[in-house]
């Protein structure tokens, strides 16, 4: 048996938050950045929300966008910390741009210079989109105080909304990111042991790793502890969708692309397990629930949301993905039919608890979304899909995955 993974991926130790968080703030070289990011948070955060009129007092804000000196980056891209604030920042203000904006008509957003050439600039440094992405509102924004065992021992750098509930809703996220490492290292253990032939560690880690998705499901529904659903719908999720927008460029140039917004499709995680389970060519089958930008590009959304994380993670899990074939036939054609039949039952167990917590967030979903709906809110998912009948899609085809 080919045996395709490295196991000294870094992913496989830290998991899939940066070794070295996010400073909290810019050096001074970038106050300017800070200093209208900050100016945002007064101005819009508490009382104002995004409406389709836009928020046209505002105008004073967004000139000071437009009037911004043009930072040099060169100098950020050699301090991870930095860089990753920087990203986080400068995203952050892109997304008060265009959501403060009166969508009036139909013409695409310009971008002015200071914002846009910064941002492309250091996104294509990271090989992310330049747009909000899961890793900007998650993985770039927290530090951690304390030993990481309750959800207050992150702190949340910055919000759009200026509400505790936007710090919890964060939180809850960044802990599920973070436990994620211990499942990681348990793939590479699995993934040792089936390069190894050996059923029963297999088996046993497969165990610990359905406990890891069983806790994720718990740390998900603690989001309702301290996130209201009307503040969420109303308030948070507002300036997470992308659009079509015109990147101004230097020499009076311009370019124009369609990007989703920010959604926890994008987490690595959850993509991760998707992947060492063999199971993505069921959840990232294209399927009549996937939006598909005005492109005419075609795309299974799970996969589509692959784009939005970082280049270096969706090199690591498209190699993952062809661990995840490898499980299954190690388990299903292993002559030891006996022991096999333990380590198919533990491999299912994974499956279960993904399906427990893909049917634990369509609860949520149902109470932040759907019911929210139904008292005037406009529909969907902030990456752009049908909401409830795409996730049961996705819950549907996890069950597949089962083995028999
Ligand atoms: C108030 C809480 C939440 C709401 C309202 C919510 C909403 C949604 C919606 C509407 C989608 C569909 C895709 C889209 O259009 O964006 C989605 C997808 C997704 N969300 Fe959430 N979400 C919440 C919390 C979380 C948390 C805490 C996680 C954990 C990391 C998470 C993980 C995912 C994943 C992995 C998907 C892709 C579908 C799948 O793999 O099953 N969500 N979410």
């Amino acid at each position: 048996m080919a045996h395709l993974q490295n196991l000294s991926s870094p992913y496989f130790e830290d998991g899939f938050l940066p070794s070295q968080p996010a400073v909290s703030r810019l050096p001074s070289q970038w106050d300017d950045w800070e200093d209208v990011l900050s100016e945002a948070a007064s101005r819009l955060g508490f009382d104002l929300s995004p409406s389709p009129n836009g928020i046209p007092e505002l105008e004073e804000w967004r000139d000071s966008i437009r009037k911004m000196p043009l930072l040099p980056t060169q100098e950020l891209c050699n301090n991870p910390p930095v860089l990753l604030r920087a990203r986080q920042v400068l995203v952050f203000l892109l997304h008060f741009y265009i959501h403060s904006i009166p969508k009036l008509s139909t013409t695409p957003i310009h971008i002015p210079l200071p914002l846009s050439i910064p941002l492309r600039a250091v996104s294509e440094h990271l090989g992310l989109p330049p747009i909000c992405t899961y890793s900007d509102t998650i993985c770039y924004n927290y530090s951690i105080s304390g030993s990481a065992d309750c959800l207050e021992d992150f702190s949340i750098h910055s919000t759009f909304s200026s509400t505790q509930d936007e710090v919890h809703f964060y939180r809850i996220q960044v802990m599920i990111e973070h436990r994620g490492t211990r499942a990681m290292s348990l793939m590479k253990s699995i993934i040792s042991a089936v390069n190894d032939s050996y059923l029963r560690p297999t088996s046993t880690y497969l165990d610990q790793l359905a406990n890891i998705v069983d806790e994720f499901t718990e740390i998900l529904e603690n989001v309702r502890a301290d996130c209201d659903p009307a503040v969420f719908f109303n308030r948070i999720r507002v300036w997470f969708p992308g659009g079509k927008l015109v990147y101004d460029l230097e020499g009076g140039k311009s370019v124009e692309e369609e990007w989703m917004g920010s959604s926890a499709a994008q987490s690595s995680i959850i993509q991760a397990l998707d992947a060492f389970l063999g199971i993505e060519p069921l959840t990232h089958k294209q399927g009549k629930y996937d939006v598909q930008p005005s492109d005419g590009s075609r795309m299974a959304f799970l996969a589509r949301m692959r784009l939005y994380l970082p280049a270096d993670h969706r090199a690591f899990l498209n190699e993952l993905n062809r661990f995840g074939q490898q499980i299954r036939e190690f388990i299903l054609d292993n002559p030891d039919r006996e022991q096999a039949a333990e380590t198919m039952e533990a491999y299912n167990r994974v499956i279960d608890a993904m399906r427990k917590f893909r049917s634990g967030h369509i609860r949520t979903v149902a109470l932040y979304v759907t019911t929210q709906q139904g008292k005037g809110g406009k529909s969907g998912g902030t990456g752009g899909t049908s909401g409830i009948p795409f996730l049961k899609s996705i819950r549907d085809q996890t069950i597949k995955g089962r083995m028999e």
